[in-house]
């Protein structure tokens, strides 16, 4: 190689690395450039020693990697479409279409604009979403979460106009009562306002069987109350629905400050105290790698971790602890918003971060992620 096209070369590859810097030729910078040579320079000096002083290639890692592709191929597994739900909150205002302000472009919709949105998606390779019920009118909140299986509620009508229009499209539905409780809380309380588990598990798995009857391909719990997965199992196996739906356990949940955006969306803040007592504190590792072999004893099909890239040790011990069982990994309304965030204050690029992020958790062990970046990735996958 001349030393020019060295140069050339490094120059190149270098170039991309930097925002902002479309290609060589538009830099005027004389300094960069001259920069760009003198380091040229020292790399072919060097390049020259190593190998006449000692011939030991052991040191050499990177070098055989340049190519992109052959950077890719570094990846145990790379993110594909077909890994990716895409979250929808689904309002009891049919007509509605609202953009939830702390969530960046994410909307609130009714039934009758389902459609139209997913069509494109659908086109463009969208194979999975999750939906979440938002009741809007005043009213529909009471103590026992009425509205959560309400047959004409926005939830189960979803499920059937999807299903129908969709015929391809794998249907997750969160199964939670906190989005239909006057008080905002995960299941049924007592009256010290502490969550009475046996009366919470059976309205949960009640609503569960309601939504696998409308044709949910996989119903998934998101409340936390123990025993909840092994009641919706016996309920689905009671109701000879068992063969139809997957269970997926929202297994190790995080109790945090990574969820707000979504309760802005759904409008699920608990009216008073939080969930501390049901989901899990940010550092019980053990109590979540006690909670996944508890949900995968009780029948869950498909385990969650969640939030993603505060929890990578976790999605991680799932991934061992459920070696045979499919992981996923939410990357929450917080998480996103905050990837957003600081891509508008200039810390980096969203689509690089989108990536890395998601890189993250592939590597961590998920081989499915719930996503809001879901349709800029059926875009950018397609680039
Ligand atoms: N139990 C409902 C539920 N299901 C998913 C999320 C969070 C999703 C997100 O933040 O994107 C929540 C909120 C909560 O537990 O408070
Ligand atoms: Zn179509
Ligand atoms: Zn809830």
């Amino acid at each position: 190689m001349s030393f020019s096209s060295l140069v050339q070369d490094i120059t190149i590859r270098d170039a991309p690395r930097r925002r902002g810097e479309a290609s060589i030729s538009t830099i005027d910078d004389r300094a960069s450039r001259t920069s760009h040579i003198s380091r040229a320079m020292s790399y072919a000096s060097t390049a020259a020693t190593s190998v006449s002083v000692s011939g030991d290639i052991s040191s050499q890692l990177h070098a055989g990697y340049c190519h992109p592709l052959a950077r890719s191929w570094q990846a145990e597994r790379q993110l594909t479409k077909s890994m990716l739900i895409y979250p929808l909150f689904i309002s009891d205002q049919d007509d509605e279409e609202v953009l939830i302000p702390s969530l960046p472009n994410q909307y609130r919709r009714g039934v009758n604009k389902l459609i139209t949105f997913l069509e494109p998606l659908v086109h463009k390779g969208l194979r999975s979403v999750v939906l979440f019920g938002v009741p809007m009118r005043p009213g529909t909140k009471d103590a026992l979460g009425t509205a959560a299986d309400d047959p004409e509620g926005p939830v189960i009508r979803s499920i059937q106009l999807l299903r129908q229009r969709f015929p391809h499209l794998y249907i997750v539905v969160d199964v939670c009562l906190c989005e239909y409780t006057s008080h905002g809380h995960c299941g049924i309380l007592r009256d010290d306002g502490s969550l009475n588990n046996q009366l919470s598990v059976d309205r949960i798995s009640d609503v569960a069987v309601a939504y696998a009857r409308a044709g949910a391909h996989c119903v998934a719990p998101s409340d936390m109350n123990d025993g909840r997965i092994r009641a919706i199992k016996l309920k689905l196996i009671e109701e000879g629905i068992v063969h139809n739906v997957t269970l997926m356990s929202y297994a190790a949940k995080f109790s945090g400050c990574l969820y707000g955006p979504f309760r802005d969306a759904a409008g699920s803040a608990p009216s008073f105290g939080d969930r501390k007592c049901y989901q899990l504190p940010p550092g019980g590792r053990g109590l979540a790698r006690r909670a996944i072999v508890r949900d995968i004893n009780e029948g869950a099909d498909i385990i969650m971790v969640k939030p993603a890239s505060q929890y990578l040790d976790i999605i991680s011990d799932a991934k061992d602890l459920g070696k045979d069982l499919p992981v996923a990994a939410y990357q929450v309304s917080g998480e996103f918003a905050m990837i957003h965030a600081a891509a508008k204050a200039g810390v980096f690029d969203l689509k690089a971060m989108a990536f890395e992020s998601t890189e993250g958790i592939l590597r961590a062990g998920a081989t499915i992620v719930i996503s809001y970046f879901t349709p800029e990735f059926l875009d950018w996958l397609s680039d």
